[in-house]
């Protein structure tokens, strides 16, 4: 079979809940995602944007594995990886790493952090040494821009900052293909959001890595996307480069959101209408 040139190819996927009604004990079901298509190129930093509650996360969890759908397929470099039937395999899953929003407050407070960073290669690599995962652990702590000395130290012994780049360490000491980032710089402020987008930046250049990112902030994701998804109701009502979306909107949801956000920070949004990759087709439903 050749290889799919798509490293990550999306079909159909839906994920439905089983919600209790309002009143009684009926029960009703809500589709939080539905008829989800997508490609995902190797280098992309694809952004997917929508309001609360319109299945961003649980369209990045099905993606990752963490999430069953309920219809539709997940196929990585042209191999189904996930779909109704099929578990992402745990040689898969280490590919395909979920961000939370916070990294840092993943990691147990009673371990070192050098047990957390160590903790993920001993369970996807068992039969590697310990001195080959210190080595591992070393190299990522240094590219995060952080001293390996902090590797004795417990969570509350590092600043916020470090410690955010502890946890993304401990997820990329696995060497993923795919990095899906859940609302990485909410309830940050600007200054600190840069910082975090230029090291996701620096980090996916230097490791050839490939992202999602979910946000409900259009500027964010514009800042640092080549292309965008916006999601409303559980659907993508539209897909294209970043450059496009922002300039020509042709879903009416996209076109208010992005009036809404050019009210808030106009400044942000403007400032990332520098060209992109504008190659990508594009479309809306
Ligand atoms: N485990 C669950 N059981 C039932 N309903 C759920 C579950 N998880 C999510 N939902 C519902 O699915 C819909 C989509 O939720 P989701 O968290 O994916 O949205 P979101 O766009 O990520 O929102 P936010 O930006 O607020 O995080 C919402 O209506 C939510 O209430």
């Amino acid at each position: 079979m050749s290889e799919s040139p798509n490293l990550l190819e999306i079909n159909n996927l839906g994920c439905d809940f089983s919600i209790r009604e309002r009143l009684g004990w009926r029960r009703r079901v809500l589709r939080a995602v539905d008829r989800v298509d997508l490609t995902i190129s190797n280098g992309d930093i694809f952004g997917i944007v929508g309001e609360t509650g319109s299945g961003k996360t649980t369209l990045g969890k099905a993606i990752a594995g963490i999430q069953r759908p309920t219809r539709g397929a997940v196929r990585l470099s042209g191999k189904v990886v996930s779909s109704v039937d099929i578990r992402l395999p745990k040689s898969v899953s280490a590919q395909m790493q979920y961000v939370y929003q916070d990294p840092g407050a993943s990691l147990d407070p009673r371990w070192t952090l050098r047990r957390s960073l160590h903790e993920p290669l001993v369970i996807h690599s068992p039969r590697s040494s310990a001195s080959d995962r210190e080595n591992s652990v070393r190299k990522m702590v240094t590219a995060m821009g952080l001293s390996p000395g902090l590797l004795d130290r417990f969570p509350h012994e590092v600043s916020g900052g470090q410690l955010r780049r502890m946890g993304l360490a401990r997820v990329l000491v696995l060497a993923p293909k795919i990095v899906i980032f859940d609302e990485p710089t909410a309830g940050l402020d600007v200054l600190v959001q840069a910082t975090v987008l230029g090291l996701m930046r620096d980090l996916l250049d230097q490791f050839k890595l490939t992202y999602i990112l979910i946000s409900h902030d259009i500027a964010v994701v514009s800042s640092i996307c080549n292309r965008l998804a916006v999601m409303y109701g559980g659907n993508l009502v539209e897909i294209g480069p970043t450059t496009q979306v922002l300039k020509e909107p042709l879903h009416p949801y996209t076109r208010s959101l992005l009036a809404s956000s050019l009210q808030i920070g106009g400044s942000r949004l403007t400032d990332s209408l520098e060209p992109l990759n504008t190659t990508a087709p594009r479309g809306t439903r």
